[in-house]
């Protein structure tokens, strides 16, 4: 799901000379004056360096103001002797766990896999003069989430018991997950973290089906097996996550290329109608700065994110427009996400923001609140919650709520006591493991068919312009190849600017109908 920014300027850094440096911030600006064309941007810097020593001729307005300060190299670990590229030559990462053989991309079996986090490092912390820089803020509570950026977070949103059954759910069917891979440079890279895809029975709407073969394109934008339908206590979740999604919607601003129907009379209801999990073992396992891939969410998507298990930060960092790209910089914001939290990334975030899960020097132990097997999955349980998730037995009063109707939850079945006198569970192991499951919703205005494919035959991805927004708002979205994650690390120059009108969109929340 994933946005390939980095790995974009990553491929245009490997077709610059090795001599030739150029700033993270001068590659993008290449590649969008060049509308994504990895090649052209790459032609274009190399360009600059051979014209000018220090002058920088034909760099966009936004670029030559900017000192050039930030080495590409620097992104890269040094090389270890002779080509450039030495250094990417690293041996195959050890399979984790008792983890299947990842499905070999296209043609490369033959190449070792690489885990990105061996090649990418974060950029060096040089001084860079300009506006001023503010150190990373802890935002440590829902009120300061909704205060600094486009989401808002929901701790407890599960009733417990629920919250711990699909832990162990999804924990241990990520034994059979994969990393994503994709190629960079002349080799494929593996993601630092495992990752599954899931597709609701019913999108909620309709009888469309064919969103279903959307999911399909999951890996990689390649087409893959059917996926897995929700698991029955992920259903239950979602069944929870709607309504509080729904009520925060209810409060915010609207967008107008977000999906709904203007003249419906209520307002337009989001409906999760497929989720991503992601599985994060140990402190190191970890997601890159991205955005969200758009192309089958279309503009303005919510996204229900829910983090189990181990608590670990969810960064969040704006994309600062070009044009205030002298006045103002980035904050980089960190929000611990600890078991049973929701996070929404709200429309507008993966327009505004990128967001990553960093590694960490260390993590605390989940350690389960119930053992497995306390909530067998049985479609029944989701009966004993009310719409609050509230435990409820009709008509039992309990001693510490005000509402007879509900009632404490089913104890857990009884501790061991140890021979010191602590309490302990046998059954209960802790984990050093999170699980995230975002839920996501499919427009039927964006469904395969309506894809549009580039030169090499396969579906583009959509991407928004996050660095031009008019009165705040990013309204400028295109279709680019993807071809470049799969087919040997080779894409074409497709680029297409989304036109919602033309290509028979809609509807949307500000009145276009197909
Ligand atoms: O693990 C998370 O919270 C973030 C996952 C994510 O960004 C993604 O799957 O696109
Ligand atoms: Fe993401």
């Amino acid at each position: 799901m994933a946005d390939d920014t980095d790995t974009l300027i990553m491929l245009v850094a490997s077709l610059l000379k090795p001599g030739d440096s150029f700033s993270q911030a001068e590659i993008l600006d290449a590649l969008v004056n060049c509308s994504g064309s990895v090649e052209d941007a790459a032609e274009r810097l190399a360009q600059v360096a051979s014209s000018s020593k220090g002058k920088r001729v034909s760099m966009p307005a936004s670029s030559r103001k900017r000192k050039r300060d930030t080495k590409l190299d620097a992104w890269l670990k040094p090389p270890s002797k002779g080509t450039s590229t030495e250094h990417l030559k690293v041996p195959p990462q050890k399979v984790r766990r008792d983890e299947p053989k990842p499905k070999p991309l296209s043609s490369a079996s033959a190449k070792p896999v690489t885990d990105l986090m061996t090649i990418l490092r974060p950029p060096p912390s040089s001084e860079k003069k300009g506006p001023p820089k503010f150190a990373p803020l802890m935002l440590s509570s829902p009120a300061l989430v909704a205060e600094h950026t486009p989401c808002t977070l929901h701790h407890s949103i599960l009733p417990p018991e629920l919250a711990c059954e699909l832990f162990y759910t999804m924990l241990d069917a990520s034994r059979a997950w994969q990393r994503n891979k994709w190629w960079l440079f002349d080799k494929v890279v593996e993601s630092p973290h495992l990752t599954s895809f899931f597709a609701r029975r019913t999108n909620g709407l309709d009888d469309d089906e064919s969103w279903q073969e959307a999911a399909q394109y999951w890996y990689n934008g390649r087409a893959t097996e059917a996926p897995s339908t929700f698991p029955e206590p992920m259903e239950r979740a979602c069944q929870i996550i709607e309504r509080v999604v729904n009520e925060e919607m209810a409060k915010r601003k609207r967008f107008k290329l977000e999906w709904g129907d203007p003249d419906a009379g209520s307002p337009p209801v989001w409906r999760a109608n497929v989720a991503a999990s992601n599985c994060y073992e140990g402190s190191k396992e970890s997601v890159g700065w991205h955005s969200d891939q758009l192309t089958y969410l279309g503009p303005y998507p919510t996204i229900a994110s829910l983090s189990l298990g181990t608590r670990r930060n969810f960064s969040l960092r704006e994309v600062v427009p070009s044009q205030d790209a002298d006045i103002r910089r980035a904050r980089t914001f960190n929000i611990p996400l600890p078991h049973n939290s929701l996070t929404i990334m709200h429309a507008s975030c993966q327009e505004t923001f990128k967001h990553s899960i960093p590694p960490q020097s260390s993590i605390d132990l989940y350690r389960p609140a119930h053992p497995r097997g306390t909530h067998p999955a049985n479609p029944d349980i989701g009966s004993h919650y009310d719409e609050h998730g509230h435990y409820r037995v009709l008509g039992a009063a309990t001693a510490n709520s005000s509402d007879p109707s509900i009632a404490k939850p089913p104890p857990s079945p009884p501790s061991a006591v140890s021979s010191t006198g602590a309490s302990v569970d046998a059954a209960i192991e802790p984990s050093n493991c999170r699980i995230n499951i975002t839920f996501r919703f499919y427009r039927p205005d964006f469904r395969p068919g309506t894809i549009p494919k580039c030169h090499c035959g396969i579906p583009t991805i959509l991407r928004p312009d996050m660095k031009s927004r008019v009165n705040g708002e990013t309204d400028r979205y295109w279709w680019t190849c993807y071809a470049g994650a799969q087919n040997d690390g080779k894409g074409c120059k497709f680029w297409k600017i989304m036109d919602m009108k033309s290509e028979g969109r809609g509807p949307c929340v500000g009145g276009l109908k197909p």
